[in-house]
């Protein structure tokens, strides 16, 4: 049984760069160290050398394009991520959503690099197509729920386990997390209990004035 994964998607919330990104991924090196759970992040690409190399959790980008070394204005560069340290990274995040072209060709490339993969979906039918292209793990995380302290967990239980059924129907070496409002220890339990791996959240770990009591909070019942 692969262990439970905590990821921290910290968006663009940060002011300037380096401080709060230093200050998240301290609280979560410190809290997966007591608690042996395995705790991610997922900072701006600026910041993914500083903490990949001062860090010994995971670090992931937050996108990737399916492209090659090239003639490529504005991209983010799967090669220059995995150079910057990144363990994994997610793709089509509800806030920087791809076509199913777009995203078969960046886990195409992130798994030529050895990039854990993680794709974000919306419903349970992106869910099962996500599920097709092998991915590390398929992240259902309801656009409706992102950002609105509403947990997914305990509003919409149901999308959990359908997704889970969905993407077993289709691989059953393919992990999944599940994200939008997580806050509290019981929102954890909840997702796995519904036979997630794991959660993706961002604003009430990003937000916090504690970051570390947080997440102390976010692994107790595991
Ligand atoms: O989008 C998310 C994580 O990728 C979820 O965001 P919130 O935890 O702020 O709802």
């Amino acid at each position: 049984m692969v262990s439970p994964l905590i990821l921290i998607n910290l968006k663009t919330y940060q002011e300037g760069i380096g401080g709060s990104a230093h200050r998240i991924a301290t609280a979560a090196e410190n809290v997966a160290k007591e608690s042996g759970v395995t705790i991610g992040v997922a900072p701006s690409f600026m910041d993914l050398r500083p903490l990949s190399t001062h860090f010994s959790i995971p670090v992931y980008a937050q996108h990737i394009d399916g492209i090659t070394p090239g003639a490529h204005t504005g991209y983010i560069l799967p090669e220059a991520v995995k150079l910057a340290g990144a363990h994994g990274t997610l793709i089509n995040h509800s806030e920087r959503r791809l076509t199913l072209a777009d995203i078969e060709a960046a886990v195409a490339a992130a798994k030529r690099l050895q990039l854990e993969t993680v794709v974000c979906t919306n419903n349970v039918a992106t869910s099962a197509a996500a599920a097709a292209l092998a991915p590390d793990y398929v992240a259902i995380e309801p656009p409706e729920l992102i950002g609105s302290g509403v947990s997914v967990s305990k509003a919409d239980p149901e999308i959990i386990r359908r997704s889970v059924e969905a993407v077993r129907g289709v691989r059953d070496d393919v992990q999944v997390l599940t994200g939008a409002g997580i806050q509290s220890g019981d929102c954890v339990k909840i997702a796995l209990d519904l036979g997630t791996q794991g959660v993706l959240l961002a604003s009430s770990v990003v937000k916090a004035d504690d970051p570390a009591a947080v997440l102390r909070e976010l692994v107790s019942l595991l």
